[in-house]
Formats: C-alpha cells, structure tokens, sequence
C-alpha cells in the first residue's frame, strides 16, 4: 500500500532532552490525522520534522505529494498588506492565486488591511488560505483554531472537512480531543516521546472505557462525580441532596476527556 506519510522510528533530542524516542506511523492517502499530547509532548517537533524545517537525528519520514504548511500565528512580516502576503505566496510557490478560495475562506476582504491589524481568526483564515496555494495534496495544520472563538473554530473546521471531502490529505496537531473528535479519522497520542495509542476515537474510548463528570453547584458549593452510567449515579445524587434538604442552583453533565483518560492511563493514574 501507498501511503501520503510513512514514518519509521524517528528520533530527535534538543541537547541531551530525547523529545522523539522512535516514533513510527503511517497515514493513508485522504485521512485527516490527529496528533495529540499534552504541552510539550513533541507534537510540533514531529510536524516540523516531516515538514523539513528540523533535522533530526535518525529514522526514515517518506512523503508522497506536494505539502502546504499552515504557519503559527504571528510569523509574517507586521506591516506587509495580505495582498502582498499572498502575492508573495504564490510567486514562491509558482502558482496562480486562486479567488474562490480566498472567497471561501473570508480572505477577500481583508486584502488592503496590514498584516498586524488582522485578528486571531483573521490571521488564521489567512495562514490556511497561504497553505493552500498551488493545491497541496497534503496539509500540514499545528493547532489550527488555537485563538479562535466558537464560531471561528466551528467555521475552520467547516472548511477543513470541505478541503478532506475534496481530497485533501489532512496532518493535524491540537491538544483538545473534542476537536480531534469532531475533524480526524484516526488520532496518534504522543507520550514521553512514544506513541501510545493509534487508532480511531471510538477504539480510544472502548479502550479507556466511557465516563463522565457530573457537577452539582448547590448551596454547599461545587461538587464532582465521576460516572459510568449517568442517569443512575444523577438519580442517586439527587435523592440524596433531596433528602439532606440541600437546594441545588445547577447541574452539568460532560463527558471526560478521551485524551486525559488515556493519559491518565499510560501513566498510571487512578481513574
Ligand atoms: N528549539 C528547541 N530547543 C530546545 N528544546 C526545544 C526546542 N523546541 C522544542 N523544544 C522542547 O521539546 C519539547 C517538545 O516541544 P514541542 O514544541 O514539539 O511540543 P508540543 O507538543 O508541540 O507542545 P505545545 O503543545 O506546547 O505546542 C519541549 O520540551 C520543548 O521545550
């Protein structure tokens, strides 16, 4: 099989600190994959190693396809316009600018602002807008809606699922599960510089096993739960509440994360 990325036991230290201990995996060609671990786990180490912007000290990355990289916020020149950005863009990348893209992704209208009067969401639109210039087969996104408000990060991934549907390869990182969940097909999670999990979502949770936080703001103040099953443990709490006379001003019920139950896991916490 021909695959869009094979990595074979990467390996990269900053001085003696081994970020990447011997990573391998391998995303098929129309996946949107996930790269996930906590702060500092080396999610952008990985991706500028594949990228090319960092060596690294052994093992094999094989690409197949051209790449687009979405750059991180705040890496372009501040007082350059976004129509000489993206001339620039293309010029580099010998391609035509395409305007229904722009269109598409908001970027139209902010051609005559200056680089440093764009907001996060702006800037963000911007930088994915530059990534896809010349049609990339694979795109590269760290963190793509970090900044971004609900509606900002809800309108990328919009744009994200449309880019996939039309055959776009997709190599993500993020730290939010929610959002892996809502955009990947299959998720790597990175830990002490292996990757302990492989696999889609749902293999995730029947691997860590399905809970949720209960939280209950009463008149006492904040309490937690954690349950499996829901409506029993709610049942059980509020009767207990009922009976004890305590007014309750709010409820919410959230699932847990995927992501810290299976770190929690690997490092053998307590669940
Ligand atoms: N240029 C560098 N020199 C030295 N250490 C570095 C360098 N870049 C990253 N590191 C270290 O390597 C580790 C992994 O960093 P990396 O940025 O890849 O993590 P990350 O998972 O992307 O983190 P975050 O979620 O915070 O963006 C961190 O401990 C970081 O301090």
């Amino acid at each position: 099989m021909s695959y869009a990325i094979e990595i074979t036991d990467l390996k990269k230290k900053y001085g003696n600190h081994e970020v990447l201990k011997g990573i391998n995996f391998c995303v098929e060609h129309g996946e949107v994959f996930g790269i996930l671990g906590i702060n500092g786990a080396g999610k952008t180490t990985i991706l500028e190693c594949i990228e090319g912007f960092r060596k690294y000290h052994s093992g094999n990355i094989k690409i197949s396809g051209n790449i687009g990289i979405q750059l991180q916020s705040a890496s372009l020149p501040a007082y350059m316009k976004v129509s000489e950005v993206i001339q620039l863009f293309s010029k580099w990348k010998r391609a035509e600018i395409d305007n229904s893209l722009l269109m598409a992704l908001g970027v139209t209208d902010l051609q005559k602002k200056l680089y440093t009067e764009l907001s996060a969401g702006q800037k963000r639109r911007l930088h994915l807008a530059l990534a896809l210039i010349g049609k990339p087969d694979i795109l590269f996104l760290d963190e793509p809606t970090t900044e971004l408000d609900v509606e900002g990060r809800i309108s990328l991934h919009n744009e994200i699922r449309k880019l996939n549907q039309n055959g776009t390869t997709i190599i993500l990182s993020s730290h939010d599960m929610a959002e892996v969940e809502a955009l990947c097909t299959r998720i790597a999670i990175l830990n002490n510089g292996v990757i302990s999990f492989i696999g889609t979502t749902d293999e995730l949770a029947s691997k860590v096993g399905k809970k949720y936080n209960i939280k209950i703001v009463s008149e006492l103040g904040e309490n937690e739960y954690s349950a499996v099953n829901v409506a029993d443990t709610l049942l059980s709490i509020l009767e207990e509440y009922k009976q004890k006379n305590i007014d309750i001003f709010d409820i919410k019920v959230n699932r847990g994360t995927l992501e810290q139950h299976f770190i929690n896991l690997s490092r053998g916490c307590k669940q």
